[in-house]
């Protein structure tokens, strides 16, 4: 597992398959990189008649470009994978250390990285990494990806692909002027995801990469006004009430850290407290939901495991009495389950993959610091998906904990 944390002792390490910390391999984050895309570019075949110039990338190349020539100390590989209409074995790499680039070319297999990443893409990677030493930080660009939660997992659990790589997060890229537009636009609509009713509202590709991301920057800030940044900032917030947001133009975030890189997103629950204030059903179609859990005792544990497993993996939610047209979804959540004795467990999930793991303790700060945070945060699960609202999540889960 990735989530080991450092200062532990090794009496409370599970016995087993351990490897002494000296020997264990350093893992490199890497960050993906989504955003909407000019249509008529990557999409030709969609015969788009509307040629407004609205429609061009977020900024994704203006962002990469911005990192591989900003002076920041650190070795990162920047994969840009362009959109497979080749059937290109070779993909682009450029490292960057500095200020100065290198371009590498790395094998992939088959043209689009996120069909070929997890046989080869993780060892072209590793065996990079070989020639030309450990990179610090890798950011994967993703055009023409649509749907980012088919690769998290990839990277995410990654024990079995025994991979010296870890996901850090998801960055989306949206454009501020099209946005709103793109949310709204059927010919956005992502295929191969559980249809709802046929003339319900349509999930677009802008949807999936929102309801992914840990961070969101709104780029071209300059091509709208305030009132309708606030309208692009509050959609947003209501399909992804966990992302972090970012507003900026020609896509130069503030820093790196935090923005780009070192988000670890799928090992702490930082933005938890901030989803509660919720702007829920301004989006129809995604939506975050948030639940209050209070303290719980240890059994409880295993009682949110067996529902997660019940509703991630049988579709399945417990106590459900009601009768739908539609199908649950659910693409990301995170939790903190504080219990009684003052142990913090976290809640991870994308998809249908979950995880709960211990919280990292900050033993640096001080006990006093550990105990005031674990005595003043209660447990909370908050979920983003689809469908959300015709089904009675907390209902379920509460039942299942025994609560009502
Ligand atoms: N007005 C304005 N234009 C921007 C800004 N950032 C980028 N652009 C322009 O928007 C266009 C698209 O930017 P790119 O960085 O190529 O976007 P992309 O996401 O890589 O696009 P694709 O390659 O189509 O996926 C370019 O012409 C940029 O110069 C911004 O903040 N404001
Ligand atoms: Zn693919």
């Amino acid at each position: 597992m990735s989530f080991e944390d450092d200062d532990m002792p090794p009496d409370l390490v599970e016995a087993g398959n351990e490897v002494p910390e000296e020997e264990k391999p350093v893992k490199v984050p890497i960050s993906i990189v989504t955003g909407t895309s000019n249509l008529e570019k990557h999409q030709a075949s969609w015969q788009i008649t509307d040629s407004t110039p609205g429609y061009l990338g977020a900024g994704k190349t203006t962002l990469l470009n911005y990192i591989l020539t900003a002076e920041h100390g650190k070795k990162i590989a920047v994969i840009m994978n362009e959109f497979g209409d080749s059937l290109d074995i070779e993909k682009s790499l450029t490292i960057n250390k500095d200020g100065e680039s290198v371009e590498e070319w790395m094998e992939v297999g088959n043209g689009c990285i996120c069909c070929s990443v997890k046989d080869t893409g993780v060892n072209a990677i590793e065996s990079l990494m070989e020639k030309k030493g450990k990179f610090d930080y890798i950011l994967l660009e993703t055009t023409g990806l649509a749907d980012p939660g088919n690769l998290a997992p990839l990277f995410w659990m990654d024990d079995g692909l025994g991979s010296t790589i870890y996901l850090d997060g998801i960055v989306t890229l949206v454009d501020a002027k099209n946005i709103l537009r793109s949310l709204d636009d059927p010919a956005g609509k992502v295929e191969g995801h559980e249809e709802g009713d046929e003339h319900g509202p349509v999930m677009t590709t802008a949807h999936v990469q929102i309801s992914h991301a840990d961070v969101i920057v709104i780029n071209k800030a300059d091509l709208v006004d305030e009132q309708e940044l606030r309208r692009v900032r509050e959609r947003i917030e209501s399909i992804n009430g966990l992302a972090k947001i970012h507003v900026t133009n020609q896509s130069v975030v503030p820093q790196l850290e935090g923005v780009l890189l070192d988000l670890h997103a799928y090992d702490n629950v930082e933005e938890l407290d901030q989803a509660s204030k919720g702007h829920s059903h301004l989006d129809a179609t995604i939506s975050t939901t948030s639940i209050p859990l209070g303290i719980l005792e240890d059994g409880d544990i295993a009682k949110v495991d067996e529902w997660l497993r019940s509703v991630l993996w049988d579709n399945q939610l417990p106590h459900d009495q009601g009768s739908h047209s539609s199908t649950l979804e659910i693409h990301r959540l995170k939790g903190r389950l504080a219990l009684a004795n003052g142990d913090i467990k976290i809640v991870q999930g994308v998809r249908e993959l979950f995880e709960i793991f211990d919280a990292p303790t900050q033993r640096e700060e001080g006990q006093e610091q550990e105990k005031e945070t674990s005595e003043s945060k209660a447990s909370k699960m908050v979920i983003i998906g689809r469908h959300l609202e015709d089904f009675d999540l907390k209902g379920s889960l509460l039942q299942t904990l025994n609560r009502r």
